[in-house]
């Protein structure tokens, strides 16, 4: 049988013969075994024989599975087809390009191409600052990855990363109006990264560093900010920190104790990881332990990777060392940025009172939800199905919407910590609790907030190389 891979939709043909089976015992047969029917499609009838689409989804990975099995137990029913929804909606891609305007006679064309676009290619030459009047670059973002950590699936090349590019791609264009393209390269040679990045940088406004692992990432990003002037921005990095800062923020307040006191574990010593410890840090956390594979990072130990030697000498003040289940004892809020299942129920049930909870871990969580509900004060995912997502999606379309609109050169830390509290500030001390600790990527109100909150903090750090109309 055809592997789900997890997951929670799927939708199977059936063909039923009516005189063996009615419709509704096929439907109560399928909800006892967990399948939720959310929609029905006729697609054939004649006298006995019914065809329906039947769109099952189900809460469980392994459901989908085992309803499928057991569909031959049904008197008269067949199955004739199964789809997954999910690759159903990724057949072809997820996005196109279509011109803004037809193209319906022999004037149009010679006016959007030759020999009429030679003057507008011309008036671009003779002053660059053009472009971003003339092209598409102003509101142009690329999407740039090696597929070298794609979500936290790892190492899968620039092939298999190009559907959450895609998404990406998607992610800018539904919540901030960015136009932005999925760029996969095919080598994970850092100098040919950047050669290739700043080769395609004319035509861009924006540059959306996305799963490039670490320590690569972080040459990366520093030289492209230095070569180039236009922003770069390393998403799994500064999109990341900000969204959790804000929801750390917020987290807090619920379970009423201060950024002060509190003891934080981040799992994962990664892009994502070294890049939320800083924001952190520079938040007035005081103590925090950083665990990666090798268990606790320590100023006591000498590594091989350059970021964990850094790391090491400015978190972990007790200079403790062991596993992640020794960091985890007495730890008000841990953070996982590494990889799915790696907490188990007894390390949280060590943790100190009302802990906080942010398995980051795409797509797996470092410990699903359910398992920790009863005794967690605040749990949070990167994932959309479950409450207070934490996911760089609530920063990078409005960051980047800010930094297009008022030309920045840069993203710098005062605009990063003015998106954070946009975040923050849209949702009220009244809306707040455990569950609803950060806002929706559907709420509207957050890309207009940080979208101000950005622009003003650009002008305010000389970084704007336009002040939109309503700033003047
Ligand atoms: N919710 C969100 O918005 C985001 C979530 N993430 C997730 O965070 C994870 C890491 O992403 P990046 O920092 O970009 O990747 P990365 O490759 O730069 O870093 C991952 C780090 O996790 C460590 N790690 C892996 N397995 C581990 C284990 N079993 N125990 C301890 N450490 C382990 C690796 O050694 C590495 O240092 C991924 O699962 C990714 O999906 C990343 C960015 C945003
Ligand atoms: C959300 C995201 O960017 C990641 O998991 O890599
Ligand atoms: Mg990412």
């Amino acid at each position: 049988m055809k592997s789900f891979m997890g997951g929670k939709s799927v939708i199977l043909r059936l063909e039923m013969d009516t005189e063996k089976t009615k419709f509704g015992e096929v439907a109560a047969f399928i909800g006892q075994r967990g399948g939720d029917i959310v929609a029905i499609d006729v697609i054939q009838t004649s006298k006995n024989i019914t065809v329906r689409d039947l769109t099952i989804t189900v809460s469980e990975s392994g459901q989908i599975e085992k309803i499928i099995e057991s569909i031959p137990q049904l008197p008269g029913v067949k199955l004739v087809n199964i789809s997954d929804r999910t690759f159903l909606l990724h057949l072809g891609g997820k996005i196109s390009v279509s011109p803004k305007t037809p193209i319906q006679n022999r004037d149009d064309l010679s006016r959007v191409y030759t020999p009429d676009v030679a003057r507008v290619c011309l008036a671009i030459k003779e002053d660059q600052k053009k472009a971003y009047s003339l092209t598409i670059k102003r509101n142009t973002v690329a999407v740039v990855s090696d597929g070298s950590a794609v979500l936290g699936l790892g190492n899968i090349g620039p092939y298999a990363a190009m559907p959450v590019m895609e998404g990406k791609a998607m992610l800018f264009k539904q919540f901030a109006d960015v136009d932005a393209f999925p760029i996969c390269l095919d080598t994970q040679d850092t100098e040919e990264i950047i050669r290739s990045i700043k080769a395609i940088a004319p035509g861009f406004g924006g540059i959306n560093l996305e799963d490039i692992s670490s320590p690569r990432c972080f040459e990366i990003e520093e030289r492209l900010r230095h070569e180039l002037d236009i922003p770069v921005f390393h998403d799994d990095q500064h999109g990341t920190a900000v969204v959790l800062y804000a929801g750390l923020i917020s987290a807090l307040k619920v379970v009423n104790k201060s950024i002060g006191n509190v003891r934080v574990v981040v799992c994962g010593i990664g892009a994502a990881g070294i890049a939320c410890s800083k924001i952190l840090m520079a938040a007035g956390v005081k103590e925090i332990v950083g665990v990666d594979r090798e268990g606790i990072l320590t100023a006591d130990r000498e590594y091989e990777n350059p970021m964990w030697n850094w790391y090491a000498s400015r978190t972990n003040p007790g200079r403790k060392s062991g596993t992640l289940q020794e960091a985890m004892v007495g730890a008000d809020v841990f953070i996982g940025l590494s990889a799915g299942g790696i907490l188990k129920r007894e390390d949280v049930a060590s943790m100190a009172s009302d802990p906080i909870v942010f398995a980051m871990a795409n797509p797996t969580p470092e410990i699903m939800p359910q398992e920790v509900e009863d005794i967690v004060g605040v749990m949070a995912t990167g994932r959309s199905d479950f409450p207070n997502q934490i996911n760089n999606v609530l920063c990078f379309p409005g960051i980047f919407r800010a930094a297009l609109d008022c030309r920045a050169t840069e993203i710098n830390e005062e605009m990063k910590l003015a998106a954070a509290e946009a975040i923050a500030d849209s949702i009220s001390d009244e809306e707040r609790d455990r569950f609803y600790i950060i806002p929706s990527p559907f709420n509207t109100k957050v890309v207009k907030k940080m979208r101000d909150a950005v622009i003003k903090a650009a002008l305010a750090t000389n970084v704007a190389r336009r002040v939109p109309r309503e700033y003047r």
